[in-house]
């Protein structure tokens, strides 16, 4: 067995980890690794040979593996597996060593592994990482959170594996605590809006009749204007993808049922718990929710009516229609992304820098994007902003978009397409942008029921008033 300590030590070879070691090999590092099930480990040394990697059989063994103080990364399921390898690894180690975990933790188990350890003497970062498999051999946009003399130590090696833009590595120190998981799950919040949005672009497309091949042949194009991403690259590739055993589109062929693994739904009730605004990204869980429920859709069809889906008659115009619905969607969602984690930056004192995380989500990550860079110049020239829409590049944008926004909006209503991600943004645009909204019928409501008083608009406000609204239960 090699003698030489290694430089990192990862545990937990599925997808994620089995690419990460070879990143962080191919840097230089020698690196250790454990999985639970060992053969795991063997056949991932075996397919990966002359590379200077430990395969080890017991968590002692790659414990004693690993230059001190140690750095440990687990990329196993989020959840009670973090928290067994937790517990299996705390007699082992020693005090100042580094457990780092790089898997889609819930941010309030960070907060309490972090400080569960922090009394060991250990010490812990919680490390959003995205990019899937591709990003995390190549390069992934990395979210570290943990006390700032801990990421001092991992900084070396994040560096060199994360995603490069501009030179740039796509890895900052996000705050303290979990601060780097929670802005791992409002990424993934914005990652569902994103796909959310661009599949209900496709409905539209294909409701007009256009074949999968001009679909992909447009998301192409897309691909080199202001809608530039990751997500609207793959959608091409993905619409161009045949079915080896039938020769069709392999689209037409995927099950409309879509799954999630909560990062999504956590995104909701962190909103919820603090009262922002987050329709968007709210619409694409739901809508996942809805597909899941496929039985029941398809009995549905069968009692419930709706106008014929046929966009064929509105087929000219509609790609550019199409596209500044989906972009200004998109700004939406973000703009309520960013809402949320300013809000609970403020709420934790993290420091958040909103213009540094939209940086480090231009690489690597799966909603990397141009568009990331207008986010970024707009927090550098105004940190305080109070809401996205409002930075001049978003508002032209904005203004620009919105009168095929609504046409797009209507012609889906009107043909009985649902397009909850595209009709709840302009919902958010229409409602933040009025002066006057039907709140006040609904505070006369509370006051006539619950007494809840409400305030005039002829009088100052923080004055509360009540009426004795008439009886009508007799
Ligand atoms: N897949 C992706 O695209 C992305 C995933 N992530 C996150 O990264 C993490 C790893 O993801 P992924 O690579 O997909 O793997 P999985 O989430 O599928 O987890 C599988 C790994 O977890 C190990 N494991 C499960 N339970 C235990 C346990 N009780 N004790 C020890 N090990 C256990 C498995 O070991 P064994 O082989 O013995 O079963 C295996 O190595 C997850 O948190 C995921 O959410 C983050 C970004 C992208
Ligand atoms: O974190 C990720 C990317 O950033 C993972 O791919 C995640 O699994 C995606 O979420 P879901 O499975 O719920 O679609």
């Amino acid at each position: 067995m090699n003698s030489k300590k290694s430089d990192f030590g990862l545990i937990g070879l599925a997808v994620m980890g089995q690419n990460l070691v070879l990143n962080v090999e191919s840097r230089g590092f020698q690196v250790s690794v454990y999985n639970r099930t060992v053969d795991k480990t063997n056949e991932f040394i075996a397919a990966n040979p002359g590379k200077q990697l430990v395969g080890c059989d017991t968590l002692e063994a790659f414990v004693q593996s690993l230059a001190s103080p140690r750095k440990i990364q687990i990329m196993v399921k989020a959840g009670a597996p973090v928290d067994q390898v937790i517990e299996q690894l705390i007699p082992l180690l020693d005090q100042d060593d580094i457990i780092i975990d790089g898997g889609n933790s819930l941010y309030t188990d960070t907060e309490r592994r972090d400080a569960y350890l922090a009394d060991k003497g250990l010490r812990f970062i919680g490390a959003g990482v995205s990019g899937g498999e591709e990003g995390a051999r190549k390069g992934p946009a990395i979210m570290p959170g943990g006390p700032a003399s801990t990421w001092e130590v991992m900084k070396p090696i994040f560096e060199s594996i994360a995603a490069k833009v501009d030179g740039q590595p796509c890895v900052v120190h996000i705050g303290p605590g979990g601060a780097g998981h929670y802005v791992k799950m409002i990424h993934n919040g914005i990652e569902y809006g994103d796909m959310q949005l661009i599949c209900e672009a496709y409905s539209l497309f294909k409701a007009a009749g256009f074949t999968t091949d001009e679909m992909a042949a447009i998301f192409n194009e897309w691909n080199e204007g202001a809608l530039q991403s990751y997500l609207i690259q793959i959608t091409g590739k993905a619409l161009e993808q045949r079915d080896p055993e039938t020769g069709q589109p392999l689209v037409d062929l995927i099950l409309d049922k879509a799954g999630q693994k909560g990062t999504g739904q956590w995104t909701q009730l962190n909103a919820a718990e603090n009262a922002v605004v987050i329709g968007t990204i709210n619409a694409a869980v739901e809508a996942r929710v809805l597909s899941s429920q496929k039985k029941q859709r398809v009995a549905a069809s069968e009692h419930l009516q709706g106008p014929v889906a046929d966009l064929s008659a509105a087929k000219k115009n509609l790609v550019a229609k199409v596209h500044d619905a989906l972009y200004a969607s998109k700004v939406i969602s973000y703009t309520q992304g960013f809402d949320l984690i300013k809000t609970m930056g403020e709420k934790k004192q993290w420091n958040l820098d909103f213009g540094g995380i939209a940086s480090i989500w231009r690489g690597g990550c799966i909603i990397r994007a141009r568009f990331l860079n207008h986010i970024t110049d707009a927090y550098r020239t105004d940190p305080a902003l109070v809401n996205l829409m409002l930075a001049p590049f978003f508002k032209d944008v904005l203004n620009n978009a919105q009168q095929n926004w609504r046409e797009v909006v209507a012609l889906a209503v009107g043909h009985g397409i649902p397009v909850p991600a595209f009709s709840s943004s302009l919902s958010y645009y229409d409602s933040y942008r009025s002066h006057r909204l039907s709140a006040n019928l609904l505070q006369a409501q509370r006051d006539f029921f619950g007494a809840h008083t409400y305030e005039r608009t002829d009088k100052p406000e923080g004055q509360f008033f009540h009426t004795e609204w008439p009886e009508v239960i007799g």
